[in-house]
């Protein structure tokens, strides 16, 4: 180290969806956009999808509070496999001792167990349906809504898991748009704060393959959250079963969604990859 005044972190990945972990404990600032978008640079900083910053707690039986950044600097309320990151961190850290215990995230407390090798399984919170939970600005609440983008017509569903997802069924997710589709459904007026668009096609009644184009951050390997809303909105239509594989690029997620008004629980991976210090000059 050269003395320049730097900021200790760690990188981890969930399933491939990449993420930088900061410990702010101790009543440490939280990143401006700013700092958040120098150490996402892939050329010139780290490199993530997501930033998570470990924060003390606010509620009562929680080990952590964590908040959400994705890579242009904007805070995001959910995220599934950074949520399974945090538990390893902190359970490599100590402070989890215990096999399952209750981490606070944006929206709310998310129940944690650990199976042991790295995988986690938690509950991101019972799927909400109605347009107002997204914001996405529709009439009535239906099954699917239709747009026409670029010619194209594409049907999709809603639900927030705490943060707001359209999914599109599509018969091959290999041939799916995702990069012209995406930016296109999530730049339209009628979701007010964006949205994180799936792709998603069905294998079996157990088994979907899954691409999501994510607000802020663009498409990445997987989305915890993205998973958990393609089996919700596919499984409330009777396309799927409610114990699902979804195979996303970078790995494959567990979702168990048992019954309407149940939380979905998601079980999958999580590795550290490096540990290292990012200069602050970095930032402008
Ligand atoms: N990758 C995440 C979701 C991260 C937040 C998302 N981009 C948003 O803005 O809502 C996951 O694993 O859930």
């Amino acid at each position: 180290m050269t003395g320049a005044a730097s900021l200790r972190f760690s990188k981890m990945h969930g399933a491939g969806n990449d993420f930088v972990v900061l410990d702010l404990r101790g009543g440490l600032p939280a990143p401006t956009p700013a700092l958040a978008r120098a150490l996402g640079d892939r050329h010139t900083g780290v490199g993530f999808d997501q930033l998570l910053t470990i924060e003390d707690p606010a509620q009562a039986g929680a080990v952590a509070r964590y908040r959400i950044w994705n890579a242009d600097g904007s805070a995001a309320q959910q995220c599934g496999n950074g949520a399974r990151c945090v538990a390893a961190w902190l359970q490599r850290d100590g402070v989890a001792s215990e096999s399952m215990f209750v981490l606070e995230a944006p929206p709310g407390p998310v129940a944690v167990q650990s199976l042991g090798e790295g995988r986690y399984a938690l509950a991101l919170g019972v799927p909400r349906f109605e347009p107002a939970d997204l914001p996405f600005r529709a009439e009535a609440a239906q099954d699917s809504y239709r747009f026409t983008l670029g010619g194209q017509d594409v049907v999709f569903g809603i639900a927030s898991m705490g943060n707001p997802h359209a999914v599109v069924e599509v018969p091959d997710v290999d041939a799916a748009d995702v990069a012209g589709l995406g930016p296109a459904l999530q730049a339209r007026a009628e979701f007010p704060e964006g949205v994180n668009v799936g792709f998603a096609q069905v294998l079996a009644p157990d088994r979907i393959r899954l691409r999501v184009f994510e607000r802020g951050a663009g498409e990445t390997l997987a989305c915890g959250s993205g998973a958990c809303a393609a089996v919700a909105v596919l499984a409330r239509r009777g396309r799927i079963g409610r114990h699902v594989f979804v195979e996303l690029p970078g790995g494959t997620l567990e979702i168990t969604w048992p019954g309407d008004q149940s939380p979905v629980t998601m079980a999958g991976p999580t590795a550290f990859v490096f540990e290292g210090d990012f200069l602050l000059e970095q930032v402008e």
